[in-house]
């Protein structure tokens, strides 16, 4: 089993530096596949109430045998559940398809402005902080402009950004807002799901010692930009290969020619226009 590190949130809690996305992860198959990660050394795992696989990650924690408190269960609101009242609503039914007492870290999904219920979610979250129904609470998909008007119309800010982060949208400005206000960036779709990323060259140049893989690659540097990213896996091999990038460094000039490889979105993800539901 590999012991990935952690660093600390900015309300002290304890955060993997590699996590395990869920996404397509569902029934049977799916819940073997999370035990398996779990199994694998993975403690940071993220779910949606739209990935419609709470239940299976609650199952997969009861499984593991694990301490509860050695696994950050992260689910996030869709915007179908924006505002104040439909907030708490929401974490109260997710906490009943996890089958758990606690929501360790909980996101707003995606802002959805034109909806502009943000900030009152965010209020439902820091009055769920306050109950212990929710330990750490974050966003998804926010921009600098977001997060400032979070803070300032209520004085909390995320601990963390779960954003679109890989070489080919390596979100610099961003990452740098971040690390001057106390927030943890999370990549999505860290290895940009498996696209030609993997075949550019300046990856598989750095691929060829044994035991370091292009995925590899990608994934350490994710680690050295000072992101946690979150790889999807359903395999059990993927799944260690994955977590498995602490035994290399990449030298910063390593770090500056993969970050090179810089295109923008890949999926009009823009969080001022995107809504999901
Ligand atoms: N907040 C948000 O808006 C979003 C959050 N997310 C979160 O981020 C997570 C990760 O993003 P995701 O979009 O899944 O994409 P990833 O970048 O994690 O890529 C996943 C793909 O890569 C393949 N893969 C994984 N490891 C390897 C490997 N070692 N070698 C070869 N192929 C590999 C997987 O296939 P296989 O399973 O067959 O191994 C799968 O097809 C999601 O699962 C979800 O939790 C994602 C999108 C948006
Ligand atoms: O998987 C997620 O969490 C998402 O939010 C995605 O559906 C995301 O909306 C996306 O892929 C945007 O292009």
């Amino acid at each position: 089993m590999i012991s990935i590190p952690t660093v600390t949130l900015a309300d002290g809690v304890s955060f993997p530096e590699v996590g395990f996305g869920t996404y397509g992860l569902r029934g049977d198959d799916g819940t073997d596949a999370i035990v398996s990660a779990v199994q694998a050394g993975y403690r940071l795992l993220d779910s949606a109430v739209n990935y419609e696989n709470e239940g299976e990650v609650g199952e997969a924690v009861r499984r593991s045998g694990l301490d509860r408190d050695e696994l950050i269960v992260t689910t996030k609101i869709p915007g179908r559940d924006h505002g104040y009242d439909e907030a708490r609503r929401s974490a109260h039914e997710s906490l009943d398809r996890l089958g758990l007492d606690r929501i360790d870290l909980y996101l707003i999904h995606w802002p959805n402005p034109s909806v502009d219920k943000y900030v009152d979610t965010w209020r439902a979250m820091i009055d769920l902080r306050a109950e212990g129904l929710v330990r750490s609470i974050g966003v998804s998909n926010f921009t600098e402009a977001m997060l400032d008007r979070l803070h300032g119309e209520t004085g909390v800010m995320p601990v963390v950004n779960q954003v679109e982060l890989h070489p080919y949208f390596p979100q610099a400005s961003l990452r740098a807002y971040h690390a001057t206000h106390g927030i943890r960036t999370e990549s999505w779709s860290p290895l940009a799901r498996r696209s030609e990323l993997l075949s550019e060259p300046v990856i598989g140049d750095l691929a060829t010692e044994p035991g370091i893989s292009p995925t590899q690659v990608v994934l350490r540097w994710h680690v050295q930009v000072g992101a946690t990213p979150i790889p999807k896996s359903a395999h059990a091999g993927r799944q260690r290969e994955n977590a498995d990038v602490f035994g290399f460094t990449l030298t910063d000039d390593q770090v500056a020619a993969i970050s090179a490889l810089e295109r923008g979105r890949l999926w009009g993800g823009d969080p001022n226009t995107h809504e999901e539901m």
